[in-house]
């Protein structure tokens, strides 16, 4: 991945990363990005061959480290083994989420806790998890949290992915107020209709939520993958050092759209 996101004042505002959801998709171009522009990136994913995967593609500034984000424990070893030599790690980005596609009545407590679990509770305990050395040490730092453009709309399909993120944006307005005054920003990317390894294989996979997605987004395309990274690297830079609490939208205005994703779900027989 180009260090080209990174020039003039879009400078990384820190030279130590965390990204979570590093292994696949949004998270995985994050952390090349990164790690092209010589910030040292530690990457966390459920399935640790998937991240030395994208280890290997780096110069050795990759650092895999497996942990399910819902588990708090497994966020602490991570978090400790990433501060062993470098201590607190100033940036972080929580890519990571899941999501299916059910009609409500459908999601069981135990699926509507899966996906509540990696889209707000889990990101909840990596950005504790991530400030309590910061703010302990007193030392600045940024975080962007990948959220969604649908965040604030109706999602019918995905009930729980949209009560999750609309969550976790209100999450991250209130830590920007407690931790600003600390030094510490809070942002979120808030992603349209991408392409990508884990969403094809689930949102994008239902030809008719597919197609009513593309319908209604106005500039007419699904958003292409380093169409996020420059949003992403202005977050993480120098250039942003007087943003937070803000969400960034990239998805080519399709929250301005009267139904998101139609009203092809649930499928109507
Ligand atoms: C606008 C778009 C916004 C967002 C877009 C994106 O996020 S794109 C990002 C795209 N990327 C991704 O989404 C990342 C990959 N996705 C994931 O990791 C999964 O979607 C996950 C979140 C369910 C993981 O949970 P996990 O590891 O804990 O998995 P588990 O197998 O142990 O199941 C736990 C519970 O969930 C239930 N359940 C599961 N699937 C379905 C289904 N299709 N149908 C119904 N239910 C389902 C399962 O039955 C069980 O409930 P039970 O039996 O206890 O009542
Ligand atoms: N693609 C799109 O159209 C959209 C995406 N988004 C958001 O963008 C972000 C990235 O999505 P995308 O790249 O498409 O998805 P992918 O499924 O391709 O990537 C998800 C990444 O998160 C990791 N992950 C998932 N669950 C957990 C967990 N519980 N603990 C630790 N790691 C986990 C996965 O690795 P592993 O499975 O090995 O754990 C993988 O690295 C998500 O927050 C998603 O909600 C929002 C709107 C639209």
């Amino acid at each position: 991945m180009s260090s080209a996101y990174f020039q003039g004042p879009w400078v990384p505002a820190a030279d130590r990363a965390l990204v979570t959801g590093g292994s696949s998709g949004i998270g995985r171009d994050i952390a090349l990005m990164l790690a092209g522009a010589g910030v040292e990136v530690f990457v966390v994913g459920r399935r640790m061959e998937r991240l030395e995967a994208v280890a290997a593609e780096s110069d050795g500034s990759i650092t895999p480290l497996a942990a399910d984000i819902r588990d708090a424990d497994a966020v602490d070893a991570a978090f400790t083994a990433a501060e062993a030599e470098g201590g607190p790690v100033p940036l972080l980005v929580n890519a990571a989420s899941g999501a299916f596609l059910a009609a409500a009545e459908d999601i069981s407590p135990g699926g509507f806790a899966a996906v509540v679990g990696s889209s707000l509770n889990g990101p909840f305990q990596v950005l504790r998890r991530w400030a309590q050395p910061l703010l302990g040490a007193g030392t600045p730092g940024a975080a962007m949290m990948v959220s969604s453009a649908l965040a604030e709309r109706e999602v019918p399909g995905a009930a729980h992915s949209s009560a999750a993120k609309a969550g976790l944006e209100a999450l991250i307005r209130s830590l920007a107020v407690e931790w600003g005054p600390r030094g510490l920003r809070i942002n979120s990317l808030a992603p349209g209709a991408f392409s990508t390894e884990g969403a094809d294989a689930g949102m994008w996979s239902f030809g008719p939520v597919h197609d009513a997605a593309l319908d209604n987004i106005p500039l007419g395309r699904f958003g292409a993958s380093d169409e996020l990274l420059g949003p992403a690297a202005f977050l993480l830079s120098r250039a942003a050092g007087y943003v937070t609490g803000a969400t960034v939208v990239v998805d080519g205005g399709w929250h301005l759209s009267p139904h998101p994703f139609g009203s092809v779900f649930p499928p109507r027989g």
